[in-house]
C-alpha cells in the first residue's frame, strides 16, 4: 500500500488561510511543497514551514491583498470582494486555488480561498435596478423556476435540453452558457424543433463560467429573459445549461443571495431545481482518476477557469451532491456493473437526490422535474414538504421531526449535534453551509425528494407513469447502495481539536486505492487485514485543527484525492463586534450555531466528518481519529492558544473594518 506524503500541509493551510491573504500565502507554501517533492521526510519541514505561516496569520494576513486579485480584499469569511462590493457575497467564496500533487498514497492537498473573480454584486443589483422596469414587475405574476443543468462536457446536457425543448409544455428561457469562444450548445438549441417559433428564448453566456467570473452576467441574463417575457405567454421555466466546468452550488448561492439583496431579479424568479447529467458509462472510472480538469480537455469547456486546477472528482462529486435529479445518461453505453454501481455511489454521496436513467438525455423536463410527494411509514404533516418550493420551503426537518440519521448524514448537512462523543442527528438538519430552511449558504431550497430510509411508499419515486427513462426515488437506492454493495456511511464527531503531529501522521497511513474503477472497488473482496479508511470512498465535513484554532477548514475526500480548505472563520473565534458585523452577512446563521452548535468552551468548533464507503468500520475510523484529538494534558495549552488567536484576530479586525459604519451601508 502506498502512503500519503503530503499531509504535513495541512497547517500549511490553515496558516495561508489565518483570515486573509489567502492566496498569497497558499501559493507560497505550495510552491515549497512542490520543491519538496512531497516525499514523506519532506513532511515535518513543511510543517514547521507551515507553522511559521500560522504565526502571521490574522493580524498580517487579513490587511495583505490577495496576490493575483488586485483590488481584491481578503475578509475573514475566507472570500474576498472587490472594494466597495457587497459583503453579502464573501461567505459563498468557496471555490479555491489548489495546490497539490500526486504522491504514491491517496492524493492530500491543501487548498486555499480564491477571491471571488465576478465582478462586485452591487454593480450587478446597480445593474439590474438600472434594468427594472415597472412592467416586468406589474406583468410578471409569479416567480418563473430556474432549473440548472449542471454536468461535465460530453455527459448529454445539450442532447437533454434539446428533448425538453421538443416536449416543451409552455414557454421555456434558456440561457446557455459555453466557455468556448463559439457557443455550439446555443447554436444546437437554436436548431432544435421550437427554437424557431418564439416558443423559446434562448439567451448566449459565452466566455466564462457562470458559477465564477459570469456569475453576475448570468443573474443579468435571466433578467433579460423576464424581459423579454413580458410580452406573450410567460415563461414557465427558466432552464440554465451550465458549463462543464461549473459548481451549480455556487450559482444556487448566487441567485439566493440576489433575492436576499432585494435586487430585483428575486421578483420574477426563484430557484428550481438542480439537474446533474452524469456519464453513466464513465463515471466510476472518473470517479478514481488522480486528473486535474485541466488535464481533461475532454471533459471541460474552454480552459476551465478557475475550476482548472480542480481534480475531476472533486467536481464529479459536487454536481452530484448539489443535484436535486440526478440524471444516469449513456445507459446505453454502460454495463449493468457500472449502471448499478454509479446508481449506489450517487445514492450514496447524495441520499436526497432522485435518479433517473436515459440514453441520449431522452427525459422531458416535466418527467425530470415531477414532484415526488413523500409517504414515508409515519410521516403524516402535510407540511413535510416534499415536492416543497421555496427556499422557505424544506420544513423537512422542523415540520415533521424526521430523524435523518440514515441516509441524512453529510456533515455539511449539518444536524444537531451535542458533545464530544455527540453523533446525535435526531433532529433538525441545518448546517449553515448546507442551508436547509435555507437562510444562506449552499443550500438551495428547491423541491427535494424524499430520502428516507424508512421511505418504502412505491409511488415515491418508482416508475411514477414517466415516459422515458426510470425514476426511483432516492431511499430505494440508498437501500439498494447499501443491500448490493454494502455502502453505508456514519458521521464522525468530536468535540476537540486535532493534535497537529498524530493527525498529519493519520493521514500518512490512508492508503490510495489500487482500483482505477470504483466498480471494482466495490466488487473486490476487502482483505482482512485493510485500513480502517480504505474502503471510504468519499468523506467529507468539518474539521478543526489544534494550529489554527479559529479556522474552520471543510475536509473533502473523493476517490484517491483529499483537500483541506480552509472555509472561514468560527463563529465562536469572533468578538462580539464582528459578531454583530457577520451576523448581518448571515442572517440566522449565528442564533442557528448558538442552538445547535455550541459548547461553552469552544463556540461552535467542533469535528464533523461524513464517511461513506463500502463495509466502512466505524469503531476502527473513529478510535483512528479520536487518537488524534488532544489529550487532556494538550488541552490547557491549547485554550490559552485559543484565547491568544482570537485575540489576534480581533486586533486585526478592529484594523480592517474599523469604518464598520461603511460596510454596513454598503450591505443594505
Ligand atoms: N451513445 C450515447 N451517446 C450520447 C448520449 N447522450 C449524448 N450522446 C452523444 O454524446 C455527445 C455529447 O452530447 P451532448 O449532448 O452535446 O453533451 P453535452 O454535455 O452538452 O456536451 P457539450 O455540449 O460538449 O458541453 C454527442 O455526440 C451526443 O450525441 C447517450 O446517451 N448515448
Amino acid at each position: 500500500m502506498g502512503r500519503a506524503a503530503a499531509a504535513g500541509l495541512l497547517c500549511g493551510a490553515a496558516a495561508t488561510a489565518g483570515g486573509g491573504s489567502l492566496a498569497r500565502g497558499g501559493a507560497c507554501w505550495a510552491s515549497s511543497w512542490r520543491t519538496s517533492g512531497a516525499t514523506q521526510e519532506a513532511v515535518p519541514r513543511l510543517l514547521r514551514r507551515g507553522a511559521r505561516s500560522l504565526s502571521a496569520t490574522a493580524a498580517s494576513a487579513l490587511r495583505a491583498p490577495c496576490a493575483g486579485s488586485a483590488g481584491l480584499r481578503a475578509t475573514p469569511f475566507g472570500g474576498a470582494a472587490a472594494a466597495g462590493g457587497s459583503l453579502a457575497l464573501l461567505r459563498l467564496s468557496r471555490r479555491r486555488r489548489q495546490a497539490g500533487g500526486v504522491t504514491d498514497g491517496i492524493n492530500i492537498s491543501a487548498t486555499v480561498p480564491l477571491a471571488r473573480t465576478s465582478r462586485a454584486s452591487s454593480s450587478v443589483a446597480g445593474a439590474m435596478k438600472a434594468h427594472a422596469s415597472p412592467e416586468v414587475a406589474a406583468e410578471t405574476p409569479r416567480q418563473v423556476p430556474v432549473v440548472l443543468l449542471s454536468g461535465f462536457l460530453g455527459a448529454g446536457k445539450t442532447s437533454l435540453l434539446k428533448h425538453w425543448l421538443e416536449n416543451a409544455e409552455g414557454r421555456i428561457g434558456i440561457v446557455v452558457n459555453d466557455v468556448g469562444a463559439v457557443n455550439i450548445d446555443a447554436k444546437l438549441v437554436k436548431q432544435s424543433k421550437y427554437g424557431g417559433d418564439g416558443k423559446i428564448d434562448a439567451i448566449q453566456l459565452q466566455n466564462g463560467c457562470a458559477c465564477c467570473s459570469l456569475g453576475d452576467e448570468l443573474l443579468v441574463s435571466i433578467y433579460d429573459l423576464l424581459d423579454l417575457a413580458t410580452e406573450g405567454e410567460p415563461f414557465s421555466q427558466i432552464v440554465v445549461e451550465l458549463s462543464g466546468v461549473a459548481e451549480p452550488q455556487r450559482v444556487c448561492d448566487n441567485i439566493r443571495l440576489a433575492g436576499e439583496r432585494g435586487d430585483a431579479i428575486s421578483d420574477g424568479v426563484k430557484l428550481g431545481k438542480v439537474v446533474t447529467l452524469l456519464d453513466a458509462s464513465t463515471f466510476c472510472s472518473e470517479y478514481m482518476q488522480w486528473q486535474r480538469m485541466i488535464d481533461r480537455p475532454d471533459l471541460m469547456d474552454g480552459d476551465g477557469g478557475e475550476m482548472a486546477d480542480c481534480q475531476v472528482v472533486e467536481l464529479l462529486v459536487e454536481q452530484t451532491e448539489a443535484a436535486d435529479v440526478v440524471v444516469l445518461n449513456k445507459t446505453d453505453l454502460a454495463t449493468a456493473e457500472q449502471l448499478a454501481a454509479t446508481r449506489a455511489v450517487v445514492a450514496a454521496i447524495n441520499p436526497k437526490a432522485v435518479i433517473m436513467e436515459t440514453s441520449f438525455g431522452m427525459l422531458p423536463l416535466k418527467v425530470v422535474l415531477a414532484e415526488e410527494p413523500c409517504s414515508e411509514p409515519g410521516c403524516s404533516d402535510p407540511s413535510h414538504g416534499h415536492g416543497h418550493e421555496e427556499a422557505s420551503g424544506h420544513a423537512h426537518e422542523e415540520a415533521s421531526g424526521h430523524a435523518h440519521e440514515e441516509a441524512c448524514s453529510d456533515p455539511s448537512h449539518g444536524h444537531g449535534h451535542e458533545e464530544a462523543s455527540g453523533h446525535a442527528h435526531e433532529e433538525a438538519c441545518s448546517d449553515p453551509s448546507h442551508g436547509h430552511g435555507h437562510e444562506e449558504a449552499s443550500g438551495h431550497g428547491h423541491e427535494e425528494a424524499c430520502s428516507e430510509p424508512g421511505c418504502t411508499d412505491p409511488s415515491h419515486g418508482h416508475e411514477n407513469g414517466h415516459e422515458n427513462g426510470h425514476e426511483h426515488g432516492s431511499s430505494s437506492s440508498a437501500t439498494t447502495a447499501e443491500a448490493r454493495f454494502g455502502i453505508t456511511s456514519f458521521t464522525y464527531t468530536a468535540r476537540r481539536p486535532f493534535q497537529e503531529k498524530r493527525f498529519t501522521e493519520a493521514l500518512q497511513q490512508w492508503p490510495v486505492p489500487k482500483q482505477d474503477d470504483l466498480g471494482l472497488l466495490l466488487t473486490e473482496p476487502s482483505a482482512s487485514d485493510e485500513h480502517p479508511l480504505s474502503r471510504v470512498m468519499r468523506s467529507k465535513g468539518f474539521c478543526w485543527l489544534e494550529c489554527h484554532p479559529s479556522s474552520r477548514m471543510y475536509w473533502s475526500h473523493a476517490g484517491k484525492n483529499m483537500v483541506l480548505n480552509y472555509e472561514g472563520l468560527w463563529w465562536g473565534a469572533m468578538k462580539e463586534d464582528q459578531l454583530m458585523l457577520m451576523e448581518k452577512m448571515a442572517t440566522g446563521e449565528y442564533e442557528r450555531a448558538r442552538q445547535e452548535d455550541w459548547s461553552e468552551d469552544f463556540g461552535d468548533r467542533r469535528q464533523e466528518i461524513v464517511f461513506i464507503g463500502q463495509r466502512i468500520d466505524k469503531a476502527a475510523i473513529t478510535a483512528l481519529l479520536d487518537n488524534c484529538l488532544l489529550t487532556d494534558d494538550e488541552l490547557a495549552p491549547y485554550m490559552e492558544k485559543q484565547e491568544a488567536d482570537k485575540q489576534d484576530l480581533s486586533r486585526a479586525w478592529a484594523e480592517e473594518y474599523r469604518d464598520a459604519e461603511t460596510i454596513d451601508a454598503g450591505l443594505s
